[in-house]
């Protein structure tokens, strides 16, 4: 074997530190070490640049003046766990930090524990900057429950849409039938509405539908479900109310509508309604049996609420 003398090794040693030096300078991602104590020791361009400041502006100082203050007592607790411990490698991490410019960033932090030249223990930090991902992904949580409340809401009322209140009235159902409670439902049609939309627009008979709902849920109980079936037709359920009570509570919201003056034409909008008690029906029977009696109001001369006759 060839010797080497120490001046080779020497020269060696320094030719990998600088190789060494040279891939931590241009590593893509911010890499620092912080001595045991906690002050930055170095930090590489990537590093710099993240975070905004030159590098004279870190050496010396303490981590902690790239954390948020909510934070920086957790985390100089963590460092010194982690500088003290037996865990030689730190969990990746996912922190707030905040740049020179005040702004809070996430990222990713991992950490390992080295040995310095005079012997004592140095962190090195790797991190990666995933503040646009974490935006992604609340832009895309929003987008989603954005999404799912549609799938279950009337856009231009807010209220339950038709599928979501089928859906409810099935549970509303299952529960009387296993409790042995019972509810009613009132469905409910606004009179001539159509000359409505004919005479002043559609969009006068937006606001219309909309301050309707919003008059008419004002007067239910917060226990009572709202649901726009389709249309100017409105289906409401009850629970716990018989149909007399349900009869009560739909004639005071006929009223309230009747004497409330809608739109800047202060429109006069009635509605005509057909209340349904439970009695061991399927969902579609009940329904069927409030519309006959909604239909009957409208013959009947409109601007009423008629109780459906019991089932045979
Ligand atoms: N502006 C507006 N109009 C709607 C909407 N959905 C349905 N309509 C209108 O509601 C009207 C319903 O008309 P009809 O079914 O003839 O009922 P009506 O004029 O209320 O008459 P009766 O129910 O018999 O008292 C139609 O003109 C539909 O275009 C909506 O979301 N916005």
């Amino acid at each position: 074997m060839k010797e080497v003398s120490p001046d080779q090794l020497y020269q060696l040693f320094n030719r990998s530190k600088r190789n060494t030096e040279n891939v931590i300078k241009a590593a893509p991602i911010g890499i620092c070490i912080t001595n045991p104590s906690g002050y930055f020791e170095m930090v590489n361009p990537a590093y710099c640049e993240f975070y905004g400041y030159r590098e004279e502006e870190i050496l010396g100082q303490h981590f902690t003046m790239v954390v948020p203050e909510a934070y920086r007592a957790r985390q100089s607790a963590l460092h010194d766990d982690f500088m003290q411990g037996s865990e030689s490698f730190e969990q990746r991490q996912e922190w707030d930090v905040l740049t020179k410019l005040g702004d809070v960033h996430t990222i990713i932090a991992e950490a390992a524990r080295i040995e310095g030249e005079d012997g004592q223990s140095r962190k090195v930090t790797f991190i990666i900057d995933i503040t646009q991902r974490k935006q992604l992904e609340v832009r895309l949580k929003q987008a989603n429950e954005r999404l799912d409340h549609l799938a279950h809401h009337d856009e231009l009322t807010e209220l339950y849409n038709r599928r979501a209140g089928l859906q409810r009235l099935d549970e509303e159902i299952k529960r009387c039938e296993r409790y042995g409670s019972t509810f009613s439902i009132a469905i409910y049609d606004l009179d001539d509405f159509k000359a409505i939309n004919d005479t002043y627009g559609h969009s006068t008979g937006d606001t219309v539908l909309q301050q309707t709902t919003a008059l008419v849920s004002k007067a239910l109980r917060d226990t009572d479900l709202h649901i726009r079936l389709g249309g100017e037709e409105f289906l409401i359920i009850m629970p716990g109310v018989n149909a007399e009570e349900a009869h009560l509570a739909m004639e005071r919201v006929r009223e309230a509508m009747a004497q409330n003056p809608f739109t800047e034409h202060q429109l006069t909008v009635t509605l005509s309604s057909g209340v349904a008690c439970y009695v061991e029906a399927s969902g579609t029977r009940l329904l069927d049996r409030a519309d006959k009696a909604m239909y009957q109001a409208k013959q009947a001369g409109r601007n009423r609420v008629v109780i459906a006759s019991s089932p045979m």
